[in-house]
């Protein structure tokens, strides 16, 4: 946790949840409490399918909806693209740019990551960027560097506490059930600070940093009272709402 920055939980339930799953998102919005809402944002980013009703569903609760993607222009002939612009017109307030799956399976790299920011932002969303290392480059000692590249080329120029939020996601801790130790969350989480500091002066003071990569209702507490760590990206576990309530749970207790 970093003192004074307000911790975010985001559920990204990646190509998952078919209209049946629509019980579990009404179930998080209405288990939000007034306690946990002052102390935390809640987020959930359910596939574009789900988005609007999503939106509806959490009207005048605390949950915040977002998506998973959005495409570098607002409109145009891009067959099977959403764009940000629409993601905002669904009511959705975040997205999700740069997550490993995409950088590995469309091939996205920093720039057009950098892109993909830049238009959630237009749009007026939120962006939450997502960096990590590779588990080779974790082994050759190159993980500092890799998230300074990361960093460096997918976050926006005059990027600010409330349009960018960092997701740090170790590639080899998406989906494993292995997490980095406390002190290597640490280390890269105050790297991460460093670097937006020396960047976007007191901005980058201010922006959230999330951990993300087998978090779970076991390992919340522990991975959220690290140095830095404002809140957490969460996938499995946010499929299933006594799951992720159970996370966001985590910080009940704290502040
Ligand atoms: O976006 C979420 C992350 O990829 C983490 O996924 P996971 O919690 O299933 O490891």
């Amino acid at each position: 946790m970093t003192p004074d920055i307000r911790p975010l939980v985001a559920g990204n339930w990646k190509m998952n949840g078919l209209r049946s799953d629509l019980d579990q998102i009404k179930a998080i919005a209405d288990s939000i409490d007034a306690e946990l809402a002052e102390k935390i944002d809640i987020l959930l980013c359910p596939p574009m399918t789900l988005l609007y009703v999503a939106t509806a569903l959490a009207e005048d609760t605390a949950l915040l909806v977002g998506a998973q993607d959005c495409h570098t222009s607002q409109s145009g002939a891009h067959t099977g693209d959403v764009s940000a612009q629409m993601i905002a017109d669904c009511l959705g307030e975040f997205a999700i740019v740069g997550h490993s799956e995409r950088r590995t399976d469309h091939g996205e790299d920093d720039a057009t990551v950098k892109a993909k920011a830049q238009a959630a932002i237009s749009a007026d969303l939120t962006a939450i960027v997502c960096i990590g290392e590779t588990e080779e480059e974790r082994k050759s000692g190159r993980t500092l560097e890799v998230l300074g590249r990361q960093l460096e080329g997918s976050v926006p120029g005059g990027a600010t506490a409330e349009t960018v939020v960092i997701a740090y996601e170790p590639v080899w801790a998406i989906g494993t059930g292995l997490t980095p130790t406390p002190a290597d969350i640490e280390e890269a989480h105050a790297f991460m600070r460093r670097t937006l500091a020396d960047r976007y002066g007191a901005e980058g003071e201010k922006m959230r940093l999330l951990y993300g990569g087998s978090v779970k209702p076991g390992n919340a507490s522990e991975l959220m009272a690290i140095a830095n760590v404002d809140g957490a990206l969460v996938g499995g576990a946010s499929l299933k709402a006594v799951d992720f309530l159970a996370i966001c749970e985590a910080y009940r207790t704290q502040h």
